[in-house]
């Protein structure tokens, strides 16, 4: 136990709390991948964005990859290479177990990967994701034949209609699951204007508490202060909420070394700059500072 003090908690210590529950209490199940994990179900974590940004500290997160592929979801793009141009490769693993199964060929992910950079008609071949989340955010078919852009409409609709209940959007399109490589697991954004300041819930269906949820946080509150900026409002908080939140049993070990650490000062989110709209934000616009985390803690990727 802790000596009581009159400070308030660290904020990642929810996240600590998380992990010790799911060893303590999780529930064991067999996943889809095969590889188990300790499950609970429905969880909640606050965010307060004007106490520091939320990145994990207990272990580094590769920030600049999260924000590269948030770049890349509010692209609209759905390809593999663009995120592989940026050194990206958190995606690989889906198209390649695709190429694998259906062509019986047994290709490292080296080798995939650079084909899917060098060789056109490879990469549409194999090196799309499917209809994923650039797709169902930026250009969501209508069943009458529109097109629409959620995230253009949320600007809108944050902007001219700041109470509004409706200021959310959503990447899970029931009709086109089955074509995407992986169903949206960060699925429903919702905002909510208060006192001059943006607050965030993100709905995740499912979370991988060891190496998706630290990106999922990063990623959501990087979208709230960016939105936030474009609509003349100050960060609020940003709300997590999981339903089946999850520990993969390879994963034990991790979580009990990051438990072992204490957490250290969150850093700040720095944008240098007010691009015109959502869509014209680049890497170097963001900085993060006083970043200085216990080091990495490696974990495989169930596929
Ligand atoms: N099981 C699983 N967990 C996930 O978090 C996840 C999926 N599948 N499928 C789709 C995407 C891909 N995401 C991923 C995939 C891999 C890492 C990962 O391996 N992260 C490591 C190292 C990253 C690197 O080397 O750049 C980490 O420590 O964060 C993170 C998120 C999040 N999503
Ligand atoms: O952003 C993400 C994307 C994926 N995950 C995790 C959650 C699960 O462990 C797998 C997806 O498997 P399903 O069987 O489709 O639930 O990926 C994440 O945590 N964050």
């Amino acid at each position: 136990m802790a000596a009581p003090s009159d400070a308030p908690p660290h904020p990642e210590t929810q996240y600590l709390d998380l992990l010790r529950d799911l060893l303590e209490r999780g529930t064991r199940r067999v996943d889809r991948t095969g590889v188990g994990t300790l499950a609970l179900f429905g969880r909640q974590m606050r965010f307060d964005l004007a106490q520091g940004f939320p990145l994990l500290t207990t272990k580094r997160i590769f920030y600049k990859a999260a924000i590269h592929e948030l770049l890349w979801f509010l692209s609209g793009d759905t390809r593999l290479r663009p995120l592989l141009e940026k050194g990206v490769r958190i995606w690989t693993d889906w198209p390649l177990a695709r190429y694998r199964r259906e062509t019986g060929e047994s290709i490292d992910q080296g080798t995939f990967e650079r084909r899917v950079l060098e060789d056109d008609a490879f990469a549409a071949r194999w090196g799309d994701l499917g209809p994923v989340y650039g797709k169902q955010w930026r250009a969501w078919e209508t069943a009458d034949g529109r097109v629409v852009d959620q995230i253009a409409q949320l600007v809108d609709g944050i902007r001219g209609n700041p109470t509004s209940r409706r200021l959310l959007f959503t990447g899970w399109n029931v009709g086109e699951l089955e074509r995407m490589a992986l169903p949206p697991c960060h699925m429903t954004y919702q905002y909510f204007v208060a006192d001059g300041r943006l607050s965030g819930i993100l709905y995740q269906r499912s979370a991988d508490t060891l190496l998706g949820l630290p990106w999922n946080l990063c990623e959501a509150a990087l979208l709230i202060h960016m939105l936030a900026q474009q609509c003349d409002l100050g960060p609020g908080e940003l709300v997590w909420t999981g339903a089946d939140v999850h520990l993969y049993l390879n994963h034990l070990d991790q979580a009990r070394q990051q438990l072992g650490r204490e957490p250290r000062p969150l850093p700040r989110l720095v944008i240098r700059r007010r691009p015109d709209s959502l869509f014209d934000y680049r890497f170097e616009d963001f900085a993060i500072e006083g970043y200085d985390p216990h080091p990495h803690i490696r974990a495989e990727v169930a596929v």
